[in-house]
């Protein structure tokens, strides 16, 4: 791979980048991110994951399976431009999060803070027969359980990482009987820090045991890693909202009212963190991260307080602005799992340019919010079909039998007629 500097800035703007074709994008996405040519062919050429490497990250492999990479552009998170890499396979989700990040530039961009990469993992001990004199012999034994747990992992202990702390949580009437489960508070750098930290329990479950005097079951990290939080905020001037068809303070008070709706109504919030989950996901995948665990963190982030709810807040501050807020776990690598493995992952993680796996989080957590934005601005205003399925329409295009230069121009005539199916698209192509 080229050797390249991540310190010099990225122009996250790419004029008329939608009208390019993918070989042009690409060349203008690697000179915007001053990458090399070996670099940029880890996004299109073919072999990209070679078949041994593929063999090597899971098992009975026979193949590959491909998705779109796209690129969203115009992001800006505390004041650095970055192009953001997307793998994904619904429409109009790219093109939404770069118009949002568009919008938000005007303002400056966004602002975005990751806490430590504190992650935690459980210890179950059944069988105890005094749960609250157990909790405080683990307590007291809190040092010397941190000192084990960090007496293996030099690499991570060295780049200061490494067990924090302890917390004992008892449950006394679970359907097996009192249960104590002790909690590792574990600083795992740059990592996602699953097995990390599964190693960590796994190695202090006799001493748990010992001191309990019960029987250890589970040793397992929790994905509700509500100690590695990441937050992001944008603050618009209304007139930024502005359509042809809504004034910006309209637009803004149809969002506040979309959010309230997901705030109350778990049917609704399901919809609202579904769309969320659409600008995070993708850079998830892109990166080589593990997206069943961002989903299970976010989702049980968002019933935490036992009512299933809106992951983002819009609001009107004082000032006259609205104000977008995002606030979920986020435990992503930029070591470890697939980051390193696979080709297109270490290439998209070279394009980002980020410095540490807090930063990944802040930008991840950025495109989350943007693509919130993007979804309830279009659901306040005109509703989501116009936008979403004219980009669906060269899907719906294909799926008809269009090909080469005909999907674009069957594509156009759908979204034109407004009637954007299969039937009318075969009636275009004269196959029906
Ligand atoms: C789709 C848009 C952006 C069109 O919006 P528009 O007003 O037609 O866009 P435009 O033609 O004026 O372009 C504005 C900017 O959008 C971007 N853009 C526009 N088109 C392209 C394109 N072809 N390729 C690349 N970029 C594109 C691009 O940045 C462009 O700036 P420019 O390049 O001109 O300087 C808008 O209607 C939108 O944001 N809609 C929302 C789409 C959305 O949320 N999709 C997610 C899928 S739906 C879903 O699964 C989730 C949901 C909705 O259920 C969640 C929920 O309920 O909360
Ligand atoms: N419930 C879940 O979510 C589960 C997920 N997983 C999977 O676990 C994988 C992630 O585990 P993870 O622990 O991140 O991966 P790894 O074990 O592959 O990598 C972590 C290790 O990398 C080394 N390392 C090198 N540089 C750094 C650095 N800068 N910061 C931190 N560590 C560094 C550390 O020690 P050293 O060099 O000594 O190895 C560390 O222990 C994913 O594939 C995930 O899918 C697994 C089980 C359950």
């Amino acid at each position: 791979m080229d050797s390249l500097p991540t310190n010099k800035p990225v122009r996250s703007h790419i004029i008329n980048m939608r009208h390019m074709e993918p070989a042009e994008r690409l060349a203008a996405v690697c000179t915007a991110a001053h990458l090399g040519q070996q670099e940029g062919a880890f996004f299109s050429g073919e072999g990209v994951l070679p078949l041994h490497i593929a063999n090597g990250m899971i098992e009975n492999v026979i193949g590959k399976f491909e998705l779109p990479l796209g690129i969203a552009t115009n992001f800006i998170v505390n004041g650095k431009e970055y192009l953001v890499p997307m793998v994904v396979e619904e429409p109009s989700v790219v093109a939404a999060a770069s118009y949002m990040a568009k919008l938000a530039a005007q303002g400056g961009g966004f602002s975005a803070r990751a806490e430590q990469p504190i992650m935690r993992a459980q210890i179950q001990v059944l069988g105890v027969t005094d749960p609250f004199g157990a909790k405080q012999r683990l307590l007291e034994h809190k040092e010397s359980l941190i000192e084990k747990a960090n007496s293996r992992d030099k690499v991570l202990i060295d780049l200061g990482g490494g067990c924090k702390d302890v917390e004992v949580h008892i449950f006394e009437n679970s359907p097996v009987g009192p249960m104590v489960v002790m909690h590792i508070l574990v600083d795992v750098r740059d990592a996602m820090g699953a097995n990390t930290v599964n190693t960590m329990a796994e190695m202090l479950a006799p001493d748990v045991e010992r001191i309990t005097g019960g029987k250890v079951r589970l040793r397992i990290l929790s994905n509700l890693a509500d100690l590695r939080i990441v937050r992001a905020k944008v603050e618009l001037e209304p007139s930024v909202m502005d359509t042809k068809m809504y004034s910006g303070a309209d637009v803004c008070r149809g969002m506040v009212e979309a959010c309230a709706l997901a705030i109350v109504d778990p049917y609704r919030a399901a919809t609202h963190n579904k769309g969320i989950m659409n600008g995070i996901d993708p850079v998830v995948v892109a990166t080589g991260n593990d997206w069943r665990a961002i989903e299970a963190g976010a989702h049980a982030y968002a019933a935490r307080n036992g009512h299933y709810t809106s992951l983002t807040r819009w609001e009107m501050a004082a000032n006259g602005k609205m104000v977008g807020t995002i606030e979920l776990p986020m435990a992503l690598g930029l070591v470890g799992g697939a980051t390193k493995t696979h080709p297109a992952a270490q290439a998209a993680l070279r394009l980002l340019k980020v410095s540490s796996a807090s930063e990944l989080s802040e930008v991840v957590a950025t495109v989350g919010l943007a693509q919130n934005m993007a979804a309830i601005r279009a659901l306040a205003t005109e509703g989501i079909q116009r936008g979403h399925m004219t980009l669906h329409a060269r899907n719906i295009a294909i799926t008809a039998g269009a090909s080469g230069p005909d999907i674009d121009r069957i594509a156009k005539a759908l979204a034109d007629s407004g009637d954007v199916s299969v039937t009318h698209a075969k009636r275009l192509i004269g196959k029906d």
